[in-house]
This record gives structure tokens, C-alpha cells and sequence, in this order.
């Protein structure tokens, strides 16, 4: 299968391990007979009272025996262990490196829950591909023949006992336990990314379902998806400990024909009866090898199953990033010029476009507001920029330089970004000031903080997950204080001020606009006070450019801008009565 193709590179760097744990497991299964083999043997010869050295060495060989099973047992643990956790290392790395650079994608259509669950669960599942689906089969191959030639030696019919067997337990029994496997295929996997899906939400929105009393309707939901998710459990484990009793019933019948057939040659003169009870001691401990495999099909489709959705879950993003040309180009460490040139963007399963046929083109070092109604396509246009997302139609360059042909985090590098939700970590304001290109001594921070107006904030100052210690407006600032310290040449801020107090907001964007004198602005705002100093206005309306040009031209277009500032000064004076 294509989708373990991943696994089996990785199981092939791991092999020093594998072939040591292989080599541990043949040793101890082997040692296992050999120990019950000596047991049955040593039992029946007492019968005869045969010499004492007789005794001693049968004593000492099945002591010896013990202590080589044990010995070897302990290796071939540690070895597959080992090599089972450094193949879970090679696969989260790999599937994570991979993951990260797709995430805006993956995002558009998974829910983060899902994700998380499909990360964390069928990451884990992998893990069984070695110890339980790869593994199983070579040992019992070995160990089976290894027995059966050592049988062979006593009675080919003997060791054709222990080899129909061998068949039944290899793929009889397995095959009675796909018969249920089949019905209830991934019905765990899918009903724990229902339960963690949800269980995020749930915890996400705790605040909002508390105030709208909808926290305990939400809890029913979430107990019932648990339930659910509980008896598919059970279920499953029923059916693995099924496949482990037919095993187990197995090897007692193989124990009694073997009994049955070492009697009967007895009789008939072909075996001596001292090697009875070895040999149905060897067949009740070969078989003890043989277990694993009754659950291999049942681990083997969990295994294929988590590798086809980690895969699935790579190559769909893939398919929708922009390919990258051998050649990847950069854009020097100057002013950016931004073009649009007839861009349309639709969001997936959306029935009309967030933006349509946008042209325009911003030289660098301009200043740019971009206004319009909620909804109108504003944060869209942004996520353009930082290749968030893919143009339906349409180009877009900076530098003159087509997107597509940049890598996301070069385009990164370049943008002092502060977007509506900025994300806060836990831990202090001077961890969530730094960046991973950034590095400054604190008096430069302190600096910066005290110029966006967050002057009682102390570099050591905790801040809670999502900022949760922060005001919205305290948020704001250390967005941008921020993308200050990232030192980028276009500068795209998303209502970057919208929470604070009018006079605050003056202040901090005289700051904001003098630090990026001489570099590409893209302001979004819902405010028209101020922007009587940018470049130039573009209106958006549902997804369309309807007006464009400075201040003043606006004002005497007299059209969708000038209306607008027209109901903001009739608010202002209002409110000022
Ligand atoms: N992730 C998404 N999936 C589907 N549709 C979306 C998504 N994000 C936004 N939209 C839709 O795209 C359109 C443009 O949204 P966008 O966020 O760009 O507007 P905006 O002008 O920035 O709004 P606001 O001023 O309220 O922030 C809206 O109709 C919105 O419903």
C-alpha cells in the first residue's frame, strides 16, 4: 500500500533495531520450545529413573533454557520498543514538517478538532504497524519452522499437525475476525474526531454556550458522542479479545490431536513413548508465539486506514498550494510595490465571490486605506497578500514579482502583519514581542511598548493563553508593537486600532505611520477620521473596488466614501452633545 510507503522508509533507517529485535524474538521463541521441549521430556524421563546425570543435565538445560528465553525475550523488547518509538519520532517529524507549511489549507476544511484528533490518533496508530502487523508474521514463520523440522525429527505427521496449525492460526482465525472487522471499519477513528471535534468547540465557545444557556444541551450532545465513542470501543476490544480465545481454542485442539496422534503412533510402534509429552508441550508453546496474529488484520486495516487519512490529509492540501518554480525568487530588502491584477477569490462551498475582478496597483512606499462595509471582501484581500489562500483568477505580484513565485515564509518575512485576532501565547509580553527573526535588548522593547501606549506593561508581565489577561485594546497594541519589532517593508494592518479610545489611536498610528515612513501601508479601517493623510482610499463593496482615490477626490466624488464620513461626523457630533 501506497500510504505506508512513508513507514516502510522509515522502518528501513530503523533496521539496525528490527533486525536486532528479530533476532531477539527468534531467540526466545526458539529457547521457549526448547524450555518446554526439555520440561515434557525431563518429565517423562524421570518415569524410567534413568541416571542422575541424566537428571542434572536435563535440569541444567531447561534452567539455561529459562535464562535464555528471558535474556533474549528482554532484548527483543527493548530492540522493537526502540524501534518502535524512533519510527513514531521519524513519522510525527516527517508528517508534521510537512503538515506545517499546509496548515491556512488544511484549516479552510477541517475543523481544528478533527485535526487534532486525526494528528494525534492516526500517528498513534502507526506505531502498531511494526510491533503488530510487520513484525508477527516473520516470527512466527521462523519459530513455526524451526519446530516443525525439530518435530520432523520425531514424526513428520507430528510436525504436519503443527503445520495445518501454523495455516489455521495464520489465517483462519484472522480471517473469522475480519468478518466483524469489516462492518465496523474506522467507526472508532471517525467517532473520536467527532468527540474531539466537539469537545473543542465545546471548549473554545464555554463562555458564550454559559451566557446563552446552551452549555448543558451542549453537554448532552457531548455525552452521547462519548457514549458512542465508549461501546465502538468496546466493541472493538471485543473483537480482538475474540480473536485472541479462537486462538487460544485453537492451540488446545492442535494440544489434544497432537496427544491423540502421539498416542496412536505409540501404538502402532513409530514413536517412543517418552516423546510424548515433549511434543505437546512443543505444540502448546509454539503456538503461545503464534497469538499476534490473530489481531494482526484487525491492526493491519488500522494501520492502512490512519496511513491513507494522514496521507489524504497532506496531498489534499498539496494539491491546493500554489507550485512553486524551480527558480523561487525574493524581494529585496526594500519598499514592496503591491499590483492586483483582475484577482477573483471565492471561499470553497461559498455560492458567491468574497472578491471579484480586482485591479489596482500600489507603488512602493505608499500609504493605502481600504474601507468598506462588513463583509465586503477587506480581510480577504489580505489573506491574497499573504498567500493565506489562492486567487481563483487573477495575479497578483509584489515587486513586480508574480506571488506564486515566492515562498510563503520569504512573503512572511517581508509583512509587518496585524490581523483582526492576532494570536497571543502563554508566557510574557517580552515571548510574545519576539519573533523567531527578531532579537532586541529589553530597553528597545520597553521603547517600543511605551510608544504604542502600553506603558504600564512590563516585559516580564504574564500573559495567559489566547491573551486572555489582555483587554481587547491591550491587544491591539502589542500586535503591533509587534509588527514594529518585525521589521518588514509592507505593512498590512487589519483594523488594527479599532478597540481603542480615540486619542490612544491617534497616537499609536502617528507612531505606526512614522515608523513606516518610507514603506508600503495597507490600512483597513471602519474609522475615516485620519485618513485624510493616506496615499490613497479604496472603497470595497461586496467584493468589488467602487471607489478609489485620495481623500479630497473622494470627498468631492461625493459618492459611497463621502456618505459615509458624512454618518461618521454626524455621529461624532452627537456624541460630543
Ligand atoms: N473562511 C471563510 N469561509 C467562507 N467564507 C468566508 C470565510 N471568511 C470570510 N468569508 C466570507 O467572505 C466575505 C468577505 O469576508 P471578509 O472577512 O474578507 O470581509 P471584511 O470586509 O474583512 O469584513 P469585516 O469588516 O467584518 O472584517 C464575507 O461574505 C464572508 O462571509
Amino acid at each position: 500500500m501506497k500510504e505506508l510507503a512513508i513507514f516502510t522508509k522509515a522502518m528501513i533507517r530503523e533496521r539496525r533495531d528490527i533486525l536486532l529485535s528479530i533476532l531477539g524474538g527468534f531467540a526466545a521463541g526458539l529457547a521457549g520450545v526448547g524450555l518446554f521441549a526439555a520440561s515434557g521430556y525431563l518429565i517423562a524421563q524421570t518415569v524410567f529413573a534413568p541416571p542422575l546425570y541424566t537428571l542434572i543435565m536435563l535440569t541444567s538445560l531447561v534452567k539455561i533454557l529459562g535464562l535464555v528465553r528471558a535474556a533474549s525475550r528482554y532484548g527483543e523488547r527493548l530492540f522493537s520498543h526502540r524501534a518502535t518509538f524512533s519510527l513514531l519520532g521519524r513519522l510525527r517529524t516527517a508528517f508534521f514538517s510537512k503538515l506545517v507549511p499546509l496548515t491556512p489549507g488544511i484549516l479552510n476544511r477541517t475543523r481544528s478538532g478533527e485535526l487534532l484528533a486525526r494528528i494525534v490518533g492516526d500517528v498513534e496508530s502507526l506505531q502498531f504497524y511494526f510491533l503488530r502487523v510487520a513484525y508477527p508474521p516473520v516470527m512466527v514463520v521462523m519459530v513455526f519452522l524451526a519446530t516443525m523440522l525439530f518435530t520432523a525429527a520425531f514424526s513428520i505427521w507430528a510436525a504436519l499437525l503443527l503445520l495445518a496449525g501454523m495455516l489455521m492460526a495464520a489465517f483462519g482465525v484472522p480471517a473469522l475476525v475480519m468478518i466483524g472487522q469489516r462492518r465496523v471499519h474506522g467507526a472508532v477513528k471517525r467517532k473520536r474526531a467527532a468527540f474531539s471535534t466537539d469537545v473543542t468547540e465545546m471548549l473554545f465557545g464555554f463562555r458564550d454556550l454559559k451566557l446563552y444557556g446552551r452549555l448543558n444541551q451542549r453537554e448532552e450532545e457531548l455525552q452521547q458522542v462519548s457514549a458512542d465513542l465508549a461501546a465502538s470501543q468496546r466493541d472493538d476490544a471485543l473483537r480482538l479479545l475474540r480473536g485472541q480465545a479462537l486462538h487460544t481454542f485453537l492451540t488446545f485442539i492442535i494440544s489434544w490431536g497432537m496427544l491423540v496422534l502421539g498416542a496412536y503412533l505409540i501404538v502402532n510402534g513409530s514413536l517412543s513413548g517418552v516423546f510424548l509429552a515433549m511434543l505437546v508441550m512443543v505444540s502448546n508453546t509454539v503456538f503461545e508465539e503464534a497469538a499476534p496474529m490473530a489481531t494482526l488484520p484487525a491492526y493491519k486495516q488500522d494501520s492502512e486506514y490512519a496511513a491513507k487519512r494522514l496521507t489524504d490529509t497532506v496531498l489534499s492540501a498539496e494539491k491546493q498550494q500554489p507550485e512553486l518554480p524551480a527558480n523561487r525568487r525574493s524581494i529585496d530588502d526594500e519598499a514592496v510595490s503591491v499590483s492586483f491584477d483582475e484577482v477573483c477569490f471565492q471561499y470553497d462551498d461559498e455560492w458567491r465571490p468574497a472578491l471579484q475582478d480586482i485591479s489596482l496597483h500600489l507603488p512602493a512606499g505608499s500609504k493605502t486605506a481600504i474601507v468598506g462595509p462588513s463583509g465586503s471582501g477587506k480581510t480577504s484581500l489580505f489573506e491574497l497578500l499573504l498567500k493565506l489562500r489562492k486567487p481563483n483568477r487573477g495575479e497578483i505580484r509584489l515587486n513586480d514579482i508574480p506571488l506564486q513565485e515566492l515562498e510563503e515564509e520569504h512573503v512572511w518575512s517581508k509583512c509587518n502583519t496585524v490581523l483582526q485576532h492576532g494570536h497571543f501565547f502563554r508566557g510574557t509580553i517580552r515571548d510574545n514581542l519576539l519573533t523567531e527573526q527578531t532579537c532586541f535588548e529589553d530597553e528597545e522593547l520597553s521603547f517600543v511598548l511605551d510608544q504604542v501606549q502600553l506603558k504600564d506593561k512590563k516585559l516580564n508581565d504574564h500573559v495567559l493563553e489566547k491573551g486572555e489577561n489582555l483587554s481587547d485594546g491591550e491587544k491591539q497594541r502589542l500586535a503591533l508593537a509587534r509588527a514594529v519589532l518585525h521589521g518588514g517593508r509592507l505593512w498590512l494592518l487589519d483594523e488594527p486600532t479599532s478597540s481603542l479610545d480615540y486619542i490612544t489611536e491617534r497616537k499609536v498610528l502617528r507612531y505606526v505611520l512614522d515608523q513606516a515612513a518610507g514603506d508600503t501601508l495597507l490600512l483597513i479601517s471602519h474609522r475615516l477620521a485620519g485618513l485624510e493623510h493616506m496615499d490613497r482610499i479604496i472603497v470595497i463593496e461586496q467584493g468589488r473596488i467602487v471607489e478609489s482615490g485620495t481623500y479630497e477626490e473622494l470627498v468631492a466624488l461625493k459618492g459611497y466614501f463621502y456618505e459615509l464620513k458624512e454618518i461618521e461626523l454626524q455621529m461624532f457630533e452627537a456624541s460630543n452633545k
